[in-house]
């Protein structure tokens, strides 16, 4: 008789709800590859009588989801509460002492504590996956994990963030702006529980730090990503950046180069021929450049109840088959701790978009800003008044060290000249 993984699920929102269900639907498929049953035992959630489309009765109920990984009867503790601290912790770290099997899709969670939780595993021999973390259905960790795992990776970027794609997408394809397109992505299920997460840049981060680790072989460094979210953008940077042959993308970049680890989520200019523009919606792509690969791209569903679950199955699937290894790919004393690299060295283009006053000298007093900090400007266009007088300058450098343009933008800063905060997007150039 074989023994059946015995799960605990702890949270039963957009992704929980979305576990029982595929456990449902696929389940004798699931047996057959996982070579034994994958059975939940007990659950937990805030509210036990919210209607979730799913019928839980047969399952234990747990007040405390802290409970759940002191039972004798459950083999693999799946947390989908999120936060990074908090229940979630405590539940990974109690689940991990008792050398039980942890799965799970928050991504603040391992960003943050993802080395302790490695180390914990390790030292249990204890299966700690996280597949649903990273670019919700796309299996990018596997992919990174095992199927890259010949290669040195010097480069991992992508879009990370399923709600941001989908708010660009949406304002590019009706030229809206941007707070109706946000509602639209919570009621689907794409949103952090706080949605500044998304906007803000945060949720990609935390994707970015895991990739940059696995990618790199590096300890995790969330507190050097640099980030910049997606709230300035309006429906008339989208239509210049069109104008100008780009698309308006939030991209997270890792790279690893000799004066150290660069890692960055910004809205980008992003050519309207790379893989990337033709994202849409909440899906999501993640791009690893290996020594011997190439070029490797990976597409999918970034968010949502299906995909996220599609890839905690997986995981649950791995451990049902005892196919598991390290959580960093390798065992965490053999990560390197990399140094980041110093901010505004790199060069490239970039986009700035300043709205301004109309009058004479204004367009003078930009220029000077970008001569006197180096600057040098390829293209600019001016469009007409607005009800209020302003009007937008929107303008593409030549190629330059990034500190040059930070330093224009600080040239600026106070100006009487400027109805508003310049914004400023690199573009993509890999
Ligand atoms: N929604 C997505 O598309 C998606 C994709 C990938 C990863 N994630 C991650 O998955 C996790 C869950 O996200 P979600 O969208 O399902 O969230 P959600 O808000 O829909 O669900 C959270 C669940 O946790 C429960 N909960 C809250 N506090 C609890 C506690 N103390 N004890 C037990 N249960 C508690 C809530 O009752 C709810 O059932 C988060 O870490 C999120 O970052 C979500
Ligand atoms: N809030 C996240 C969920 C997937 O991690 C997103 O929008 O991509
Ligand atoms: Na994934």
């Amino acid at each position: 008789m074989v023994q059946p993984l015995r799960v605990a699920l702890a949270g039963l929102g957009v992704v929980g709800g979305g576990v029982v269900k595929l456990l449902d639907a696929n389940r004798a498929l699931i047996e057959r590859r996982a070579g034994r049953p994958i059975e939940i035992v007990a659950v937990s959630a805030r509210d036990r009588h919210r209607d979730r489309g799913v019928d839980l009765s047969r399952f234990d109920w747990a007040d405390d989801a802290g409970s759940l990984a002191a039972r004798d009867d459950v083999d693999v503790v799946v947390e989908l509460v999120g936060g990074a601290d908090g229940p979630a912790l405590t539940l990974a770290r109690a689940t991990l002492a008792r050398g039980k099997a942890f799965v799970t899709a928050n991504k603040a969670m391992v960003a943050h504590h993802g080395i302790e939780l490695a180390r914990a595993a390790e030292a249990a021999g204890a299966a700690f996956k996280y597949e649903a973390a990273v670019a919700g259905g796309i299996p990018v960790i596997k992919g990174l994990r095992e199927g890259a795992a010949a290669n040195e990776i010097g480069r991992v970027y992508g879009i990370l963030n399923g709600t941001c794609n989908y708010i660009l997408t949406t304002m590019e394809a009706a030229g809206r702006d941007f707070a109706g397109v946000l509602a639209e992505a919570q009621a689907l299920g794409y949103a952090e529980a706080d949605p500044s997460f998304d906007i803000d840049g945060v949720d990609a981060a935390h994707k970015l730090a895991i990739l940059a680790s696995l990618a790199f072989g590096t300890t995790l460094d969330f507190a050097s990503v640099a980030i910049a979210g997606i709230r300035p953008i309006l429906a008339a940077d989208i239509a210049e950046a069109a104008a100008l042959g780009y698309r308006v993308r939030l991209v997270g970049l890792a790279e690893a180069g000799p004066k150290g680890l660069l890692q960055r989520v910004h809205p980008c200019l992003v050519p309207q021929d790379h893989p990337l523009a033709h994202v849409q919606g909440s899906m999501n792509a993640v791009v690893a450049e290996g020594n011997f690969v190439g070029r490797l791209f990976f597409e999918g569903r970034g968010a949502g109840e299906g995909p996220t679950a599609s890839a905690v199955v997986a995981d649950l699937i791995d451990i049902a088959r005892r196919e598991y290894g390290a959580p960093f790919a390798m065992p965490v004393d053999s990560l390197d701790e990399r140094a980041p690299a110093p901010r505004g060295e790199r060069r490239g283009r970039a986009y700035l978009r300043f709205t301004v006053a109309d009058r004479p000298g204004v367009l003078a007093e930009l220029a000077a800003a970008m001569r006197d900090a180096g600057v040098s400007i390829a293209s600019l266009i001016q469009r007409g008044a607005a009800a209020d007088g302003s009007v937008l300058v929107a303008m593409v450098t030549h190629e330059c060290a990034e500190r040059c343009v930070t330093d224009a933008l600080a040239r600026l800063e106070g100006s009487q000249s400027l109805a508003g905060k310049p914004l400023l997007m690199h573009i993509l150039d890999v």
